[in-house]
C-alpha cells in the first residue's frame, strides 16, 4: 500500500490549563479530499498547524509526506535542503493573508512563484481562482472574497502535493463557492491531497471523500459524508398530503414499502410526496451534542 499523506497517532497539545488536542488519531490517504469539521475551539486549527509545522506538539507521532513536521520546524532546519523540499511540497492557505500594500495581484503571484522550483504558470493560476479580471488590480482594492481567492492562488502556485485550506470559502458568494469547489476537485483530480477545515456542512458534503469530526480535541468520527453516523441507514421521513389536504409525516426504515402502499392507496400519484434522510448537518449536530 502507498504510504499515506498524513499519519497522526495520539496527538496532544496543551496551552496552560487548556487541552486543545487530546490524543487525536488520523490518517489521510494520498489523493484524498479530507474535511475536518468541529465546533469553535474544538482543536481543528491547532491540529492543522501542527501538521503544517507551524506549531509544536506536546505528544504523539505525526508524519506528513513521510516527514515529521516538528523536525522541519526545528532549529537549523531553515537552511536544511530536505526541510526546504518538504515545504515546497506542502501548500498552505491560511485565514486571510492577502494584503500586499501597493502590489498588484499579478505581481504578488509572480513573486511567490519564484520561491518554488517548479511553479505553475501565474497567469493560469490567477484565472483558475477567478481573478483574471483583477490581475492588474492592487491587492488592497480587492473585496474580502477576492482576497481569499488570492490566498488560494498563493497556496497552489508551487504545485503542492498536499494542500491545507483553513476555512477556504468564508466570505465567498454562492457562485464563487461553487467555482472554488470545482477548482479543488480539479486539483484533487490531478493527484493533490487536500485537507480542509470548514463550518459549511454543504461544502464538506460536496467536496470531501471523508470527513472527520473533532470535538474537545478528539476525533470522534471519520467516514464518508454519506455514511457518517450511519446516515445512510438512518430512518427516512416520508411526507405526503391526504385527500383533505392535511400533511402526514411518517418515519420508516422501509420507505419504499411505505411509498408503494401510499401509491396503492391513492391509486397513482401521492400528493406532495417527499422522502428525506437526515442531512449531514443533522447527523453532525447530533454527534456534537452527544459529545
Ligand atoms: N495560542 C493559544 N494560546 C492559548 N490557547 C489557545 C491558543 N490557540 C488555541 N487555543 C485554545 O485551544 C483550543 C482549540 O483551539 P483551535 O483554534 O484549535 O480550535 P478550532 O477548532 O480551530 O476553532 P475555530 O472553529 O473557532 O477556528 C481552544 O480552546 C482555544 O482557545
Amino acid at each position: 500500500m502507498r504510504e499515506p499523506a498524513i499519519e497522526v497517532n495520539g496527538l496532544r497539545k496543551v496551552y496552560g490549563d487548556t487541552v486543545a488536542v487530546d490524543g487525536l488519531d488520523l490518517t489521510v490517504a494520498r489523493g484524498e479530499i479530507f474535511a475536518l469539521l468541529g465546533p469553535n475551539g474544538a482543536g481543528k486549527t491547532t491540529t492543522v498547524e501542527i501538521l503544517e509545522g507551524y506549531r509544536r506538539r506536546d505528544g504523539g507521532d505525526v508524519t506528513v509526506l513521510g516527514v515529521d513536521p516538528a523536525v522541519v520546524h526545528s532549529r537549523g532546519a531553515r537552511t536544511d535542503v530536505s526541510a526546504r523540499r518538504w515545504r515546497e511540497r506542502v501548500g498552505i492557505v491560511l485565514q486571510g493573508t492577502g494584503e500586499f500594500d501597493e502590489l498588484t495581484v499579478g505581481e504578488v503571484v509572480n513573486h511567490f512563484a519564484r520561491f518554488y522550483p517548479d511553479p505553475d504558470d501565474p497567469a493560469s493560476v490567477i484565472d483558475r481562482v477567478g481573478l483574471g479580471a483583477k490581475a492588474k488590480a492592487r491587492t488592497h482594492t480587492l473585496s474580502g472574497g477576492q482576497k481569499r481567492r488570492l490566498d488560494v492562488a498563493l497556496g497552489i502556485i508551487g504545485r503542492p502535493e498536499l494542500l491545507f485550506l483553513d476555512e477556504p470559502t468564508t466570505g465567498f458568494d454562492p457562485e464563487a463557492r461553487r467555482e472554488f469547489w470545482a477548482l479543488i476537485r480539479d486539483l484533487a483530480g490531478g493527484g493533490t491531497t487536500i485537507v480542509l477545515t470548514t463550518h459549511y456542512l454543504e461544502e464538506a458534503e460536496t467536496l470531501a471523500d471523508r470527513v472527520g469530526v473533532i470535538a474537545a480535541g478528539r476525533l470522534i468520527a471519520v467516514d464518508s459524508p454519506r455514511q457518517l453516523g450511519n446516515r445512510d441507514s438512518a430512518l427516512a421521513t416520508v411526507s405526503w398530503r391526504t385527500g383533505e389536504g392535511v400533511w402526514e409525516h411518517e418515519q420508516s426504515a422501509t420507505p419504499t414499502v411505505l411509498v408503494a402502499e401510499l401509491a396503492e392507496r391513492f391509486g397513482g400519484e401521492v400528493p406532495g410526496l417527499t422522502v428525506t434522510r437526515p442531512t449531514l448537518e443533522d447527523i453532525y449536530l447530533t454527534m456534537i451534542g452527544a459529545a
